[in-house]
């Protein structure tokens, strides 16, 4: 095909992908329509007489469609994008001298507030760039972080992002799996343009600023201070001076965007003066005194090549996706979850499909859903849960509203295996030099059916086996004694009882919990006395104790430690311990400086819990004092700074833990 032809048929698919993507129905995910615009921007740099009179790439959003539509004051564009470190230099290069802004790009829906006179007067979506649509019904009435009133005369209109957090939109789904949202931006573009506000009740929304213009002109010409003066909460901004310096800050976005409870798909970097940004003026369809650098995607299509049904170590049978291999958030995906059979059912996926596949945060690859049906063949095929369990064939079982199945048959050879692998990782008993497929070897030989069998285990029968030498047999065994040591905390975990998390052990320990007998004896009543163990959690552990209770005792007798140990225990603080009542944060690398030796952060934390302190994960207004190794990052330096929080240096704490005999 020649480039002219080319050229006309992208801008044609660009044009129908937007409409759909502005429509909130896309029908690829944004890094294939990147991979489209991409090549269509090549090829008009090679070939700039064949510019389309009507080019998709001067043109912002889509129409706006269902609502009053409102014309902006000026246009709300889309932004230059760039990927390469060079391209962070040109922009410094382009405005020498000027301090600049970079902070997250946020992915929700683009909203502009105009307030008159200091009364919010309406919300408008971007539309095309030049006229929105009203929404501000709705902004009102689901979106966090809209005053009803600012403090200032005249026209205030602050533009930002709209997003739906992602643990609201995780309960969201687990509490609708019939009517599945498909990502956290469809969700809020989805919400805020809704026809019938009854249909999108309960869904919470959170509103960042990123943009301010004010009649008459404030005093206040900086970005940041400007926002938050007027109360409106900031995704965090942070000054630059040179690209270096701004590049760093980019690459610490990119670090935390897991740690973070929204979706976002780069580092805007923008002007941090308003005059200047305003001076620096516009091209066709971007600001020039902003761009965006764009990251990995955490969401791309591939195809479902198949379903199959994998026996957990409860008994759940749960839906795991084999995917073509595709590359998203960072790493190359082949599985994912599919939850259960009503999400399957709800979001109408089928074996075949070309899927959307989305890896964000912490959570493990999900497919969220089938993006362009039209892509059918007819070939496709119904995803069937099974009659039986895959393992042992017995008839299952369906529980709750997402109808999971269940193999009941506690000698499901499955199960079995998965409860060995349970216990034995890490969070539990730990017994590192044993993998999963001895385990896998070892319980199809019937040496290992419950996790007791470990410490059942000697040298000479694990010699018997092939490939097993004197060497690797008494590292085996040394890592199964050394495992006797576990205690009730990492037991619990081990046990995999249905609905008792790794911080139901904590809880119970730092409850007074002795041994694991004491929990088995203790009765739902007494269970759901310690904070935060709710009633089922309570009836899951007493009914599983209770038919566990041989194992328990087995587990007893090879000498396996089931009481409390001391490192679960709350500490205890003398009278005037060195950091008492202190709320502390611990960032950065920490190590004991006698040695010089890297020490592990929850063990650094224990020393100073010991003399006081109490923990915390993130810097807030009540932090005391923010405890700072090596490499520390700098967003929680800014943060305790603005916050007045004492920042204090690992060398000042350790005297203190040395002195007080702590550490
Ligand atoms: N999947 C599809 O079919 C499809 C189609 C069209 C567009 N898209 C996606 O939409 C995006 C392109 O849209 P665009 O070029 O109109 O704009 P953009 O969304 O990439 O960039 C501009 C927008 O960024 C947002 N933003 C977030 N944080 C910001 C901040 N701190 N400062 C300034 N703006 C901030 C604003 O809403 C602004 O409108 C791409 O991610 C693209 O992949 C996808
Ligand atoms: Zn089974």
């Amino acid at each position: 095909m020649n480039a002219g032809d080319r050229i006309q048929e992208l801008a044609a698919r660009l044009f129908e992908l937007r409409d759909a993507y502005y429509q909130g129905a896309p029908l690829v995910a944004d890094a294939e329509y990147d991979a489209l615009e991409d090549e269509f921007r090549g090829l008009l740099a090679e070939h700039p007489e064949l510019t389309p009179a009507d080019n998709p790439l001067d043109s912002v959003g889509a129409p706006a469609v269902l609502h009053a539509p409102v014309r902006h004051s000026r246009p709300m564009l889309s932004l230059e994008k760039a990927n390469k470190p060079e391209q962070v230099e040109a922009f410094f290069a382009r405005f020498p001298g000027q301090p600049v802004v970079v902070m997250p790009k946020l992915d929700g829906l683009s909203l502009a507030l105009v307030y008159e006179n200091g009364r919010l007067a309406r919300a408008v979506t971007r539309g095309d760039g030049t006229t929105g649509d009203d929404v501000t019904y709705l902004t009102r009435a689901l979106a966090d972080g809209v005053p009803d009133r600012v403090d200032a005369p005249g026209r205030v209109e602050v533009r930002g992002e709209c997003v739906m957090l992602r643990s609201t939109f995780d309960a969201y789904n687990k509490k609708n799996p019939d009517k599945p949202l498909i990502n956290p931006r469809n969700a809020a573009a989805g919400t805020l343009r809704a026809k019938d506000p009854k249909a999108v009740e309960g869904r919470r929304m959170q509103f960042f600023a990123f943009d301010l213009t004010t009649e008459p002109e404030s005093a206040d010409s900086d970005l940041d201070a400007g926002l938050r003066k007027l109360g409106f909460s900031v995704a965090e901004m942070r000054h630059c001076k040179a690209a270096e310096e701004a590049q760093k800050v980019i690459e610490s976005i990119e670090e935390q965007r897991n740690s973070l409870d929204y979706d976002l798909d780069g580092a805007v970097l923008r002007l941090a003066d308003r005059d200047a940004f305003a001076a620096a003026g516009t091209r066709s369809s971007s600001p020039r005194g902003a761009i965006a650098y764009k990251f990995a995607a955490e969401e791309k299509t591939t195809v479902l090549a198949d379903v199959v049904w994998d026996v957990g170590k409860t008994g759940k049978i749960a839906p795991v996706a084999w995917l073509e291999p595709v590359f998203v958030g960072g790493t190359t995906v082949t599985r994912a979850t599919l939850a259960n059979q009503e999400v399957i059912r709800a979001r109408n996926i089928k074996i075949g499909d070309t899927v959307l596949i989305r890896r964000a945060g912490d959570v493990i690859p999900f497919v969220a859903g089938v993006l362009d049906a039209s892509k059918r063949t007819g070939e496709e095929r119904e995803i069937v849960p099974p009659a039986e369990c895959p393992s042992c064939a017995q008839p299952l079982t369906e529980q709750g509203n997402s109808r999971e199945l269940f193999c009941t048959n506690s000698a499901c050879p499955a199960q079995t295996v998965r409860r060995l692998i349970h216990w034995s990782s890490r969070a539990a008993a730990d017994i590192d030099a044993i993998g999963q497929v001895w385990i896998e070897r070892l319980a199809e030989t019937g040496d290992l059916v419950n996790p007791s069998d470990f410490y059942t285990l000697t040298k000479e029968r694990l010699l018997e086996f092939d490939r097993v030498g004197e060497v690797s047999a008494t590292r085996m065994i040394e890592s199964i004694d050394r495992s006797r040591a576990v205690g009730l905390r990492r037991a619990l975990i081990g046990l995999a009882i249905p609905m008792a998390s790794e911080g139901t052990a904590a809880r119970l320990c730092r409850a007074g919990f002795g041994s694991l007998e004491e929990v088995a004896d203790a009765g739902v009543e007494a269970l759901v006395a310690v904070d935060d163990i709710g009633a089922k959690v309570a009836e899951s552990l007493t009914q599983h104790l209770t038919r566990l209770r041989p194992e328990i005792e087995r587990l007893r007798a090879r000498g396996v430690n089931l009481d409390v140990r001391d490192e679960d225990l709350p500490p205890v603080v003398a009278a005037g311990a060195p950091l008492e009542g202190k709320s502390v944060v611990i960032t950065g690398s920490i190590s004991d400086p006698r040695s010089g030796e890297k020490v592990a952060r929850p063990t650094f934390q224990r020393m100073c819990e010991k003399a006081g302190a109490t923990a915390a994960s993130s810097v807030s207004a009540s932090t005391d004092m923010l405890i700072t190794g090596a490499d520390v990052g700098a967003s929680k330096l800014t943060k305790a700074e603005k916050l007045g929080v004492e920042v204090v240096d690992q060398g000042e704490i350790w005297a203190k833990l040395i002195a007080a005999g702590i550490a």
